[in-house]
């Protein structure tokens, strides 16, 4: 019997087949578990015949119906697996079929494709402007290094005709993948031998003989980033009627390497841009964690309650919502799980108060005292240096260290303010209440005296965490290896935490990882989003050095973001709903757009004008299920971890982004002031960074100066 798999071409076009194609898929592919391979041959259904003037002798097509036809590539080298490379309209099909080539890489020994009909007719004229261009982009790499990385002959010619990076872009959909990814990794200005481990090593086989011309089994065998096996009549069925998630199926190497690697020998941290695929990482770790042994516990942590029942939801994809595993895990914001952990250890749950609480309980002691400060100043001293560093003490205060705090505070000064965290103590104990962080403070306490409660912690989204948080993750877990598994970006820091993840027990050096290739967006929309950012740099997760976004791609394109100044906001809010009408015209579902803006105020004005147009509307914060209709609205705030198809922004006023309450004046503390307006510049970043294929921006009046102005963007958004 042959065997079947699939292509990440073919996953592309299946998707957005109409339902009869689609089972007209499944009837065809049937035939291939059912018939030995001279019966597929003769199968008059099947009608699987050759294409004229194929470039790739191997090339096959089948019928699916009248309109569209199946693209395979059948085996001629004796070995059985067939490999279903693409669904495409009656017509299309045969040249679609004819221009493409198969080869097995030399290097990483994967299969990939090109367009070698395109290449060869490219190539020859861009050979004459090469032969009298200034510079050429891969000139300092000799044929020999470019070859190690894998690059062949037809792709080494069209390397050599090269001059700057938007050749290469221009080149990306023509190149065989892994050949793409080593030149477009080069063009970032990584070394040979970087790109070697980063993408070469990573893929090939550990027992890769010196004779790349394996069979094509083989071959695909070795693709399990792009290409699927189906080992049975039962798994085709069940891949073909799920929805197909790419991500559960097809990891990046990079994500497949830290995600299965069998054993860490402590905490690990995985960064990466907006999109790079490290949630999906997360939930790949937990399931190999899962794996390791029958009873494991694992405790897999997130932000927001939104982002916890979407983990769920996807965990449980996953993992095929096999209960028994689904069963080990608990998946949880920190703050939730420390409020249980206090609740069970201490006997009774504690009360936390709100950030609208908080804040008055500092102004009445700024009153009672009478005291020369802000209540935000105490506000953020008691977070940023009392909670942050555990300090208990008159005297501990007196000689701490106020990392991230520009003004000076003497030491009567700091008696002063100590009176003032004790009154703030004394108002909480009276009322019987607390604040989130005081939660974390006795769970952490309560933990470092009792057994921990899992054998591996997940941590999503981890930039935002506060070293309080923090320690109550260290304290859930024994120290030692595969304790703690991390995953955040700190480009989208978007609340106020410094921490120093050594310095609270959490040491990942030498097992850092950097995931680089956005899966989400079209690279018209990072290119833009990253302009917002790109006058500043972050610091890195663990709070030792700077972080960057070098060698941040994405391989979607689409169009440019729609980026636009309105008179008055009636006439932005107006605009708005016939861009969100035109995008549902164009067939994207309601509930595949996201609105956002700084202020509720602003997208309650929006609520009412798309809902007098007719259009479904619902708010992220009355946390909708998957399958409820209506567009999306939230605050930047609450777009963390989110996705949408179109994404529209709005209100990216001078006044709004930064908002100038949340920005503290440079008189009270200059390092404050310069922290609150990263978190205010990331905050767009993140909200910009939800878009998969259409994102919008726009202001009334004078536009936010974090929006990028054309000269600072690259050129190809301008
Ligand atoms: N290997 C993959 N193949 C296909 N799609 C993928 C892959 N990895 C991730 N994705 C998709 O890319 C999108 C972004 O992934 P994910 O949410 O894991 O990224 P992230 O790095 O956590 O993003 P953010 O930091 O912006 O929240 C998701 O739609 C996910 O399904």
């Amino acid at each position: 019997m042959p065997q079947l798999a699939f292509a990440n071409s073919f996953w592309e076009s299946y998707d957005s087949l109409e339902k009869p194609v689609k089972a007209g898929v499944r009837k065809a592919m049937q035939k291939f578990q059912l018939l030995s391979v001279p019966e597929l041959h003769a199968d008059k259904g099947l009608h699987l015949e050759s294409v004229q003037n194929a470039q790739d002798t191997r090339m096959r097509t089948i019928r699916i119906n009248d309109f569209w036809r199946g693209v395979v590539l059948a085996p001629d080298d004796g070995s059985d697996v067939f490999l279903l490379v693409n669904v495409v309209r009656h017509d299309d099909a045969y040249t679609w079929a004819a221009k493409r080539l198969y080869t097995t890489n030399s290097a990483t020994r994967a299969l990939e494709v090109r367009n070698v009909v395109a290449l060869e007719h490219l190539t020859p004229a861009l050979e004459k402007a090469a032969a009298v261009a200034d510079s050429l982009l891969f000139a300092k790499y000799s044929d020999g290094v470019l070859r190690e990385l894998g690059i062949d002959d037809q792709v080494l010619r069209a390397v050599r005709t090269i001059v700057d990076e938007a050749q290469l872009k221009a080149f990306e959909t023509l190149l065989p993948e892994d050949q793409c990814e080593v030149l477009q990794y080069l063009a970032e200005g990584f070394g040979p031998d970087e790109v070697y481990r980063d993408v070469v090593a990573v893929r090939r086989p550990v027992d890769a003989g010196p004779d790349p011309d394996e069979s094509l089994a083989v071959a695909i065998a070795n693709t399990t980033s792009r290409i699927t096996l189906v080992s049975g009549p039962e798994e085709l069925t069940d891949i073909l009627e799920k929805p197909f998630t790419a991500w559960r199926v097809f990891l990046h190497p990079s994500q497949r390497r830290v995600a299965y690697r069998v054993s860490y020998g402590g905490p690990v941290q995985i960064t990466g841009g907006p999109g790079t695929g490290k949630t999906v990482a997360a939930l790949h770790r937990v399931k190999h964690l899962l794996s390791r042994s029958p009873d494991t516990r694992v405790l897999l942590t997130t932000y927001t309650n939104a982002l916890v029942s979407s983990l769920r939801e996807n965990l449980s994809l996953l993992v095929d919502d096999d209960q028994a595993l689904l069963g080990r895990v608990d998946v949880t914001t920190v703050n939730a799980y420390a409020h249980g952990v206090v609740t069970h250890l201490d006997g009774r749950a504690p009360s936390p108060v709100n950030d609208r609480d908080e804040r008055q309980l500092w102004q009445r002691v700024v009153k009672q005292l009478g005291l020369p400060w802000t209540e935000q100043f105490l506000a953020q001293e008691y977070r940023n240096v009392v909670l942050a560093q555990d300090l208990r003490t008159a005297d501990s205060y007196r000689s701490a260290l106020r990392r991230g705090r520009g003004s000076a505070l003497p030491s009567a000064r700091r008696g002063q303010l100590w009176s003032a965290v004790e009154l703030f103590e004394s108002i909480l104990r009276a009322q019987k209440v607390t604040t989130h962080l005081k939660v974390c403070a006795r769970a952490a306490d309560l933990l470092a005296g009792s057994a921990p409660t899992h054998d591996h912690v997940v941590v999503d989204e981890a930039q935002d965490l506060h070293p309080a948080q923090w320690r109550v993750l260290r304290g859930a877990v024994a120290a030692g290896a595969d304790d703690l598994f991390i995953t955040g970006d700190p480009h989208q820091r978007i609340y106020d935490s410094k921490v120093s993840l050594g310095s609270l027990g959490i040491s990942v050096t030498g097992r850092t990882h950097r995931l680089r290739i956005n899966y989400r967006s079209t690279e018209e929309i990072l290119v833009w989003s990253t302009g917002v950012l790109s006058p500043v740099s972050v610091d890195d997760l663990g709070g030792e050095g700077s972080d960057t976004l070098a060698g941040y791609r994405s391989l979607l394109h689409g169009r440019r973001p729609h980026v636009n100044g309105y008179g008055s906001e009636q006439a932005e809010v107006a605009a708005l709903v016939e861009r969100v009408e035109d995008w549902i015209a164009q067939g994207i579902r309601p509930s595949e757009i996201g609105v956002c803006a700084r202020f509720n105020v602003l997208l309650d004005k929006a609520y009412g004008k798309l809902a007098a147009a007719g259009v479904p509307v619902v708010r992220v914060r009355d946390n909708p299920g998957p399958d409820q209709d209506g567009v999306r609205l939230a605050t930047m705030h609450a777009m963390k971890g989110l996705e949408f198809r179109c994404v529209a922004v709005l209100g990216v006023t001078a006044g709004a982004v930064p908002f100038a309450r949340e920005v503290t004046p440079a008189s009270v503390d200059a390092l404050q002031r310069d922290a609150d307006l990263l978190r205010e510049r990331c905050l767009l970043f993140v909200a910009c960074t939800r878009a998969r294929e259409a994102l919008s921006v726009t202001w009334s009046g004078s536009a936010s100066s974090f929006v990028p102005r054309p000269d600072q963007l690259a050129d190809e958004t301008i």
